[in-house]
């Protein structure tokens, strides 16, 4: 099986090599165990940066520090307890039974910490049983909540009172369609014969709750219904665990807000890259596995497709991992969301789970290693001023409440690199952004409220040792369903109030009229507004371009563009070595960012473009601007060369996907929900107007001989009409595609690397199956009809850490033709 251990064992050698400081012992990296043995040296693993290079042989290798018995010392605990990456490469080593690492899995010992090697296959079962544990725990209890038991008896205001429903009697169902509510739910029941005194239901949740009249309608039910299948889905029957149950109560196992937001906390963090490492290497054996089978028939499979199974089935070579320079507090921006705890308490913290499933208690974030001390400290002065608030935290099964989400963002100050312990004197701003919802609220309390809360955010900041950084307070309406606000939502920036100094004169305020801080990448400074993108990683994203930058192989007849350029990080960082940038990006405050950053920085050859609208802009700016440009910057004989081998706008109409086809395609899992068809013409004439200042000028622009894309899109991946583009355009021959979601990078770049259907063979992109089916079967689906054109092909992906004690990775991945 491709996917077997033995496998992943396999990974190929790193060929980049991320010189360790000269203290720094190299660990056993293609071993994929890279546990190091103990030195005297404790820190030695937060220096190493990369992972995925070959073992280096060393004197000290030579003579072994920690002896078997016969010199009497006494083992390591570490002794053998990693396995030996020569001796798994060549079935021996030079260091025979002197080796400090195992050779087998005969010979593999616990580590002291009562675990396995996790390559090994003690390690590999281990991991498995634990996640099947959890999965069954999960299965059998839903945490739920709110007060949607409350109003279990048809009342959907929520005015009942949870004494009325006897739990006992009570259960949830879950893997029930999205869209249904109480009604479909009853119906459903009535349906089954299944009798029952009240049922409750809420659309955009799996779950649903059911309470009995007696044990034996409990039990009929429960037997008719579990397992039973509903729209390809099988019925769960879960207890309900009520907002006031006991926390410590052992039977009930409830995750923690550290359990939620960092999952891999408790593993070391060298365990953690090679985990990482591990499941990108999945990805790229994904990758080839789909794209074999993307290949039209009859036809020779690409170079790279046969070469993979010389690489243990990857579709390129993996170099490595880059590992975070810092891995605690490293997050510059948290939300929190408001709500109450499983006590009943109004928190600011983390959700401990989705809505979807039927959570929604809220818990502060202690012990996430991931997030900064200021904002756990923001947290906890929000928190103690909304407990004595008049309003309402925001309730989402009533859809009801004001205070919603608070965000810190953090900017550093310029070419600081620190641990977490100097977090707070290595921020120079903070920013806050208080989500409310007005919505049916009285102007004069609001405006009360807001004074208070200032005064609460001013105070508690300066009350702090050391006193904390507060630049700017801003309050963001939102009445949607999540907290997940859409860019143009309303904002209004509040004034701080400053200390009076003892004096009781009237206090003075910071009266900002704009809202931005600052951080630095590579000495340049970026202005960022509230709500556009801008990595959480500060010190890892450098590293993260760097990489990108390097494999875009630039110069100064290079174009470049910057695809998703968000406040033009990329661009900017690059300006340096290429001809000309071009950045597109459809938040419109990010783009008036990215202008700025552009002009504080003294950066003269980039040019931003924006559309307000969603995914649907940058494929007509990706395909429009694209071509516009190349005509602009190219020369005029290769723009001949370069026409595209077929007219990637002529159905450009067409390539609207339907929202059936969207949510197999999980494009809607951010918020780029496209807009209905009626307003594509609407959105067509206005990126005319944008574009229609690109208008050839030939005689005035430089030409570029190089055309190269770095492609950085949300976790949602490129629109396959952004794809066709980057494709079909002969003169783009590198593309780096940088990825926070490598399943959509894996789709995306099937639908690159894959050769061209012929005409007579190729299918209608739009999948219109009833069934719904993974993204990669769907980019698959789409390659099919992919217009006659040269193929990419994946040359080397790296993985680099930006978010250590998650189970997130981002992936950088270079296409050549
Ligand atoms: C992962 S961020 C990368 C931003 C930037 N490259 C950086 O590193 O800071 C993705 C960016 O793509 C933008 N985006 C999402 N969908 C887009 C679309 N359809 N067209 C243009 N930009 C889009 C988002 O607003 C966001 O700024």
């Amino acid at each position: 099986m491709e996917t077997s251990s033995i496998e992943m064992n396999e990974l190929p050698l790193a060929t980049k090599t991320i010189t360790p400081p000269p203290s720094i012992e190299p660990i056993p990296m293609e071993t994929s165990s890279i546990d190091e043995l103990p030195s005297s040296d404790s820190n030695q693993t937060d220096s190493i940066e990369a992972v995925g290079e070959k073992r280096k042989r060393t004197d000290e290798d030579e003579k072994p520090n920690l002896e078997p018995s016969e010199t009497k010392i006494t083992p390591s605990p570490w002794w053998k307890t990693s396995l030996c990456s020569y001796f798994r490469r060549e079935a021996s080593c030079s260091h025979g039974s002197e080796c400090k690492y195992a050779h087998g899995e005969a010979e593999l010992r616990m580590k002291p910490d009562n675990t396995w090697d996790p390559t090994s296959e003690r390690g590999k079962k281990a991991k498995a049983m634990k996640m099947s544990e959890q999965e069954e725990k999960e299965d059998d209890e839903v945490l739920f909540t709110e007060q949607m038991m409350e109003s279990i008896d048809g009342d959907e205001g929520g005015g009942g009172s949870v004494s009325v429903v006897d739990l006992s009697l009570s259960k949830c169902l879950v893997h029930l369609p999205n869209k249904w509510q109480s009604d479909e739910l009853k119906k459903f029941l009535g349906e089954q014969g299944v009798q029952y005194k009240s049922a409750k239901k809420r659309r955009g949740m799996i779950v649903g709750f059911v309470t009995f009249e007696n044990a034996e309608q409990l039990q009929s039910g429960v037997e008719i219904l579990d397992g039973k299948t509903v729209n390809s889905s099988n019925l769960k029957i879960a207890d309900v665990l009520p907002r006031t149950f006991d926390k410590n109560d052992a039977r009930k196992s409830v995750k923690s807000a550290r359990d939620a937001v960092t999952p891999l906390a408790d593993l070391s963090y060298a365990d953690q890259l090679e985990q990482k490492k591990a499941s990108i290497g999945q990805m790229l054996k994904k990758l080839a596995r789909n794209a074999r089978k993307a290949c039209p028939n009859g036809g020779s499979l690409p170079q790279w497709v046969l070469t993979s199974r010389d690489r243990g089935g990857l579709a390129c070579n993996l170099e490595g991992i880059i590992e975070s320079p810092i891995t605690n507090g490293y997050r510059n921006k948290c939300e929190f969301s408001v709500g109450l705890s499983l006590q009943g308490k109004p928190t600011v913290g983390f959700s401990l789970g989705s809505f979807c499933a039927g959570v929604t208690a809220v818990e502060e974030p202690v012990d996430c290693p991931n997030v900064s001390k200021i904002a756990v400290q923001y947290a906890s002065i929000f928190q103690k001023f909304i407990e004595k608030s008049k309003l309402q935290v925001w309730n989402r099964f009533q859809h009801s409440g004001f205070w919603r989400q608070l965000t810190v963002r953090e900017g550093r100050k310029p070419g600081v690199l620190s641990n977490d312990e100097d977090a707070i004197s290595r921020i120079a701003e903070v920013m806050l952004i208080v989500q409310v919802c007005l919505t049916g609220s009285d102007e004069a309390e609001v405006a009360t409220e807001f004074e208070e809360m200032a005064k609460a955010f001013a105070e508690g900041a300066r009350a702090s040792s050391p006193t904390l950084p507060l630049t700017v307070l801003v309050v963001q309406n939102h009445s949607g369903i999540s907290n997940v606000a859409p860019p143009d939502a309303p904002l209004q920036v509040l004034p701080i109030p400053m200390s009076d100094n003892g004096t009781n004169q009237e206090q003075t305020t910071n009266a900002l009229t704009e809202a931005r801080i600052h951080d630095h990448i590579n000495n340049l400074r970026f202005s960022i507004s509230p709500t556009a993108f801008f990595q959480v990683n500060t010190v890892a994203a450098e590293k993260l371009y760097s990489v990108a930058g390097d494999w875009a192989d630039l110069g100064p007849d290079t174009l470049l563009f910057d695809v998703c350029c968000g406040t033009g990080t990329i661009g900017l960082t690059l300006a340096h070595r290429v001809g000309m940038v071009v950045g597109i990006e459809m938040n419109a405050s990010a783009v008036a960012d990215a202008e700025q950053n552009a002009t504080i920085n003294g950066i003269t050859n980039c040019k931003f473009i924006c559309s307000k609208a969603c995914i649907l802009t940058i494929t007509y700016l990706a395909e429009n601007v694209m071509s516009s440009l190349l005509k602009q910057y190219l020369d005029v004989t290769q723009m001949e060369e370069a026409k595209p081998l077929s007219n990637a706008n002529d159905d450009f109409d067409k390539e609207i996907p339907s929202t059936e086809e969207m949510s197999n395609s999980e494009h809607v899992a951010d918020q780029n929900i496209p807009p209905s068809n009626t307003r594509v013409e609407e959105l067509q004439e206005n990126e005319q107007k944008d574009s229609s200042s690109l208008e050839p000028e030939k005689s005035t622009k430089p030409q570029f001989k190089n055309v190269v894309a770095i492609v950085d899109p949300p976790r949602s991946g490129l629109h396959p009409a952004v794809i066709k583009a980057l494709r079909t355009h002969p003169r783009l021959k590198r593309l780096v595609y940088i990825s926070c979601n490598p399943e959509t990078l894996v789709a995306n770049a099937i639908e690159l690397c894959t050769p061209s259907f012929d005409e007579a063979d190729r299918g209608n992109k739009n999948y219109r199956g009833r069934k719904k089916i993974g993204i990669a079967a769907l980019a698959r689906h789409r390659a099919k009809s992919m217009p006659t054109s040269e193929a990419f092909r994946p040359v080397k992906a790296m993985a680099v850490d930006l978010f250590p004690h998650t189970d997130h990775c981002e992936m950088v991945m270079l296409l050549e033709r």
